[in-house]
């Protein structure tokens, strides 16, 4: 198995050219410009990629583009694939197999079906057994409708192919706290996790907090902007240095906070626009562009 993932993974945008097309210049770019910035990593086709609006043949050019960055930078790569279906996940991560750069795959809750935790467990597991690469399981109950345990985000830690967790349950709740703490403090056995599993901020505002609890890293779409900042704050957390990391999330929570301020990416792209970095603001519907003033408080922190 790979190393698990650690450090600052970026969830790229999909830059959209005046014509609505995949601008794939600008991407691959913003690819090179985000590792130069201290990223360890990219992630294809997050959420933040607008995976769900890419035609087949866009999602491959993404993968194309981010996987020829990685393995001429050396850096890790990310792909998003899987859906509330375990046998239409199986098969996307099966087709993963064609880029071999892929060192993990991030693998979202079922969403909208609302199985059982029960029933998640099954998924992860049985699409552990076939996946080509690494899970990491994204945990994002506002978006899935499927609230998981601690309890049972440990027994998914204890999955053999299971590598991580992107943490979004959009707060710093005593379940975190309890996770962060039982990862911590248990020693591996058969029925625990092993000591490689990471825990990976994904709620860009708690990600501090997160990295000051144990994280190894985070996914975090608002690192498209002062990525070296964002790179530092893991690292500072990670050398216990916690005056300087302290003092870096302070700064960089608000940024989050402006950048979400509208549906993701919207806001992130009107930014990198205004900043000349891709060539229009543009996200597809039903994800409507983000208003000026919106643009303009996320800039005034960049
Ligand atoms: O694409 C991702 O991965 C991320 N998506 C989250 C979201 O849109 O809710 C935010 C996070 O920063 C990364």
């Amino acid at each position: 198995m790979e190393p698990s993932p650690r450090g600052l993974f970026i969830p790229l945008i999909t830059p959209f050219t005046e014509d609505g097309d995949l601008a794939s210049g600008a991407l691959e770019k913003l690819a090179h410009a985000v590792i130069d910035a201290g990223a360890a990593g990219l992630v294809a086709l997050g959420t933040t990629g607008e995976p769900a609006t890419l035609t087949a043949a866009e999602q491959h050019t993404v993968l194309d583009i981010a996987a020829r960055v990685c393995r001429e930078r050396g850096a890790t790569l990310i792909a998003g694939a899987g859906s509330n279906d375990t046998a239409g996940s199986a098969r996307a991560l099966r087709d993963l197999a064609a880029w071999p750069e892929v060192s993990a795959a991030l693998t979202v809750v079922p969403y909208y079906t609302r199985p059982s935790e029960e029933g998640v467990v099954a998924h992860f597991t049985r699409l552990a057994l076939h996946s080509p690469v690494p899970l990491i399981v994204y945990n994002i109950p506002y978006r899935t409708g499927r609230v998981l345990s601690v309890q049972t985000l440990l027994r998914l830690a204890s999955v053999p192919g299971i590598a991580g967790v992107k943490h979004a349950p959009g707060a710093v709740d005593q379940d975190t706290v309890l996770l962060m703490s039982r990862l911590a403090t248990t020693p591996p056995t058969m029925a625990e996790p092993p000591g490689g599993f990471a825990v990976l901020a994904g709620d860009d505002v708690f990600a501090s907090p997160l990295l000051a609890l144990g994280a190894a890293g985070g996914i975090l779409a608002s690192a498209h902007l002062r990525t070296g900042e964002f790179a530092e704050l893991i690292a500072a957390w990670h050398a216990g240095d916690a005056g300087r990391a302290g003092a870096l999330g302070q700064r960089l929570a608000p940024l989050s906070a402006a950048l979400f301020a509208e549906p993701n990416p919207a806001v992130i792209k009107g930014v990198l626009h205004a900043q000349g970095l891709i060539p229009s603001p543009a996200v597809r519907l039903p994800l409507l562009a983000a208003g000026h003033d919106s643009v303009r408080a996320a800039l005034a922190l960049c």
